[in-house]
């Protein structure tokens, strides 16, 4: 694990965000003291990754009551509310951003009967639980994962949902990491993931800078290094897991399980708890953020198509649970059925 790409960083009531929209030409990290400049940096991807703008959320919930004026409980709850409300609305998908929130509106809903100093220490407290669960949720998975692995195999895997996603491994990097630790020797192809290239900006630079063999490779050959036996697994991460097991995960997602699918190569989501929406049915229930454009039709600011072109940009796609092997939690590996056996693992799970 690279020490100096930690993506968060809590310190002297600062959010210290490492910017991700600038790796891995530079190592950047900017500290955050509101709730605003939080909702952006989520929305301009400077943090990026599930569960890290779940951790970021809660920090910035924290940061956005913390200088509220006045001992009036009531206004105080109304407050949190409202600043969880305003934060909900940075980016649609990750539902960990959703479940973050939840969580630190319960803190001060159930705790209406204390100061309002005692409720934002408490609220600081929940989201640095949060922060430190992320990591504790992200080495089990890594080693649920590794049980689904052997020594010497090629394994792809889309965007970023390493390190830089997440409070530390990652989820479907995690084993990788602890493959790693253990001498294992095995190969890492990495999906560029146009159009923001989290799949070389990112995932190769944590794992090359682990000194774990990374190759980048673009999206579009996918299907020749499944071809040509190169691949003996697929792992990606997530960004909602429906009930029945379908999931959304970063755009190209669903082209990479049609590929493993007719490849006979299996294909793992690795899922902490907190992405799983028992409240959403199946994947057509999951909200699909669209970016803007001009993602697609330029790169670093070089335009790449026509100036005035039409482009479609939705940053996530929906993976059926019929093409997905296996959701590896830090729970336990489910297998279909999915509804019942995700219903299964969540059992007397409140949030
Ligand atoms: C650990 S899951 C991270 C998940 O989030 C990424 O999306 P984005 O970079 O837009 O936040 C991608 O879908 C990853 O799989």
């Amino acid at each position: 694990m690279n020490k100096h790409l930690i993506s968060i960083i809590w310190e002297d009531e600062k959010l210290i965000l490492l910017d991700q929209t600038v790796l891995p030409n530079e190592v950047k990290y900017e500290a955050y003291t509101t709730a605003e400049s939080v909702w952006d940096a989520i929305r301009v991807m400077k943090v990026r990754g599930a569960p890290a703008i779940g951790v970021s959320a809660a920090y910035g919930l924290y940061l956005g009551v913390k200088n509220h004026g006045g001992t009036d409980r009531a206004g105080f709850l109304e407050a949190v509310k409202k600043t969880s409300a305003y934060l909900a609305t940075s980016r649609p998908t990750a539902v960990n951003l959703f479940w973050a929130l939840e969580r630190m509106e319960r803190v001060a809903e159930q705790n209406s009967g204390l100061t309002v100093v005692e409720v934002k220490d408490l609220l600081k407290r929940e989201a640095e639980a949060i922060h430190a669960e992320d990591e504790q949720i992200n080495r089990a998975i890594g080693e649920n994962l590794l049980t689904l692995l052997k020594d010497g195999m090629g394994l792809l895997t889309h965007c970023n949902a390493g390190a830089l996603a997440t409070a530390k491994y990652g989820t479907a990097t995690a084993p990788m990491y602890l493959a790693k630790e253990r001498g294992w020797n095995f190969k890492v192809y990495s999906d560029e993931t146009r159009p923001r290239l989290q799949g070389s900006t990112l995932t190769a630079l944590e794992l090359h800078s682990a000194g774990i063999d990374v190759t980048v490779i673009t999206d579009n050959m996918a299907a020749v290094v499944m071809s040509q036996g190169k691949i003996d697994a697929v792992i990606v991460g997530c960004d909602r897991v429906a009930a029945n097991g379908d999931t959304a995960n970063k755009i190209g997602t669903l082209g990479v399980s049609i590929l493993a699918k007719h490849y006979g190569i299996p294909f793992y989501v690795a899922a902490p708890t907190p992405t799983i929406d028992r409240n959403t049915p199946d994947g057509a229930g999951i909200p699909i953020e669209e970016r803007d454009s001009s993602e697609v039709t330029s790169l670093y600011g070089v335009q790449t198509a026509p100036p005035g072109v039409k482009a479609y940009n939705p940053a996530f796609d929906v993976t059926p649970h019929e093409n997905i092997t296996a959701i590896v939690t830090e729970k336990g590996i489910v297998h279909a059925p999915f509804e019942q056996n995700l219903a299964e693992l969540l059992k007397g799970q409140t949030i």
